[in-house]
């Protein structure tokens, strides 16, 4: 049976909490109510990625495209959606995978590990991945001493020697000089004839319409279009064109009007719009809300506790409190439940734990002794 998708993502949203403090941070993490400001980097996105397809990302500087090939890696979780991956991926992006105080080599079997090959395999691609990345006797130094060049050749290295099924390459042959740009676009093009399946995020429009078979352009975190490379590249140089005329202000405005809507953004309207437009599209299917609820939420992983979790924590916290507050007074619990206000005020016979009533029952005892002596 051909499958009729490798990458499915359906009404995903991505949702950034603005802290100001690590304060702010760790009661949002309790889900205390904080007045902190929402930016919504993704509002709904949806799209397949068919087997052996190339798709080109493209899309102005924060439009969301890195949030949605990394939402795709697992290296973070969506906020609502559904995000169904069928093989493993390996992500090339300049920032991302690679840890800065490890060597080139370290990094080199770490993300090896990670990808679940074995010591044994990693050890006979080794001299293949550096070989390739061309960095020299820089693979035993740390990756923080490389140029964002020799970071983005060795994250590429190392992901397209894992042989992934799935190959996300986030803006990584941007950096690279011509030599290393075209052993990636050869090795690219390889990967595609293996009939891989690959997710390219470039803002070159030539490297896009080199390599992609569609192009789905991203604009401030929406899906404006996606089809065929040459009719969305060709949107997207109108829309450049159109945007590249206008005065610095009216750029400005229309930017701020854009990120204003990304803030405005309101997730339970949006669940009820697409609920709604199922409905249209499909006027016998029963339980629609209920479906779309679960595939807006059934797969995601929560960033902050859930509400069951939040009440436990308190309990456990309050509890906690009231033993200890308990113990200090001296009174004992039965008391303290028939008189609640004695749990500020300490009985006059201090209860001791233990074992210090057992060293004062000693010390007593040999008061006595002394005494009897004398
Ligand atoms: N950790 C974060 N916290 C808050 N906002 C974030 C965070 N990460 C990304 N964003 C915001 O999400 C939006 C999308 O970012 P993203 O990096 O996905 O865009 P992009 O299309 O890849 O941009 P570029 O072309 O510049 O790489 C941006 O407005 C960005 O500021």
């Amino acid at each position: 049976m051909t499958e009729d998708y490798k990458i499915r993502v359906q009404n995903v949203t991505k949702e950034y909490d603005l802290f100001k403090t690590q304060a702010d941070k760790l009661k949002s993490f309790f889900s205390i109510k904080t007045n902190v400001p929402h930016f919504w980097s993704l509002m709904g996105i949806s799209f397949d990625v068919k087997p052996g397809e190339t798709l080109g990302l493209i899309g102005v500087n924060g439009s969301g495209k890195s949030t949605i090939s990394n939402i795709i890696s697992g290296i973070i979780p969506q906020t609502s959606g559904f995000v169904d991956v069928r093989g493993d991926t390996s992500i090339v992006a300049i920032s991302a995978g690679l840890r800065k105080n490890l060597t080139g080599r370290e990094n080199i079997r770490l993300k090896s590990l990670m990808q679940g090959l074995t010591n044994n395999q990693i050890d006979n691609m080794m001299d293949d991945i550096i070989s390739f990345a061309d960095i020299g006797d820089f693979v035993d130094q740390p990756v923080k001493s490389y140029s964002s060049g020799m970071r983005s050749r060795l994250g590429f290295s190392i992901a397209v020697h894992i042989k992934p099924d799935i190959l996300i390459i986030d803006e990584a042959l941007s950096v690279g000089d011509d030599t290393f740009y075209q052993k990636c676009v050869d090795k690219i093009a390889g990967f595609k004839a293996e009939g891989k399946t690959i997710i390219f995020v470039s803002h070159s429009l030539r490297q896009i319409e080199l390599l992609c078979d569609r192009v789905a352009w991203i604009n401030y975190g929406e899906l404006k279009t996606i089809g065929k490379t040459k009719d969305v590249t060709k949107k997207y140089r109108e829309f450049t064109k159109w945007f590249k005329g206008l005065s610095k202000q009216q750029k400005v405005d229309f930017e701020t009007d854009k990120k204003q809507i990304q803030k405005d953004f309101d997730i339970n309207k949006y669940q009820n719009q697409v609920i709604e437009t199922e409905q249209k599209e499909h006027p016998d299917e029963k339980r629609v809300a209920a479906k779309i609820k679960k595939r807006f939420y059934s797969s995601v992983i929560s960033e902050k506790m859930p509400k069951l979790t939040v009440a436990f924590t308190w309990l456990v916290v309050f509890a906690t409190m009231f033993f200890c507050l308990v113990n200090i007074s001296g009174h004992s619990i039965s008391h303290i439940v028939k008189n609640p206000s004695s749990i500020v005020k300490p009985s006059k016979t201090l209860k001791l734990p233990g074992k210090l009533e057992q060293a004062s029952g000693i010390k007593k005892h040999h008061k006595t002794q002394k005494m009897s002596v004398k």
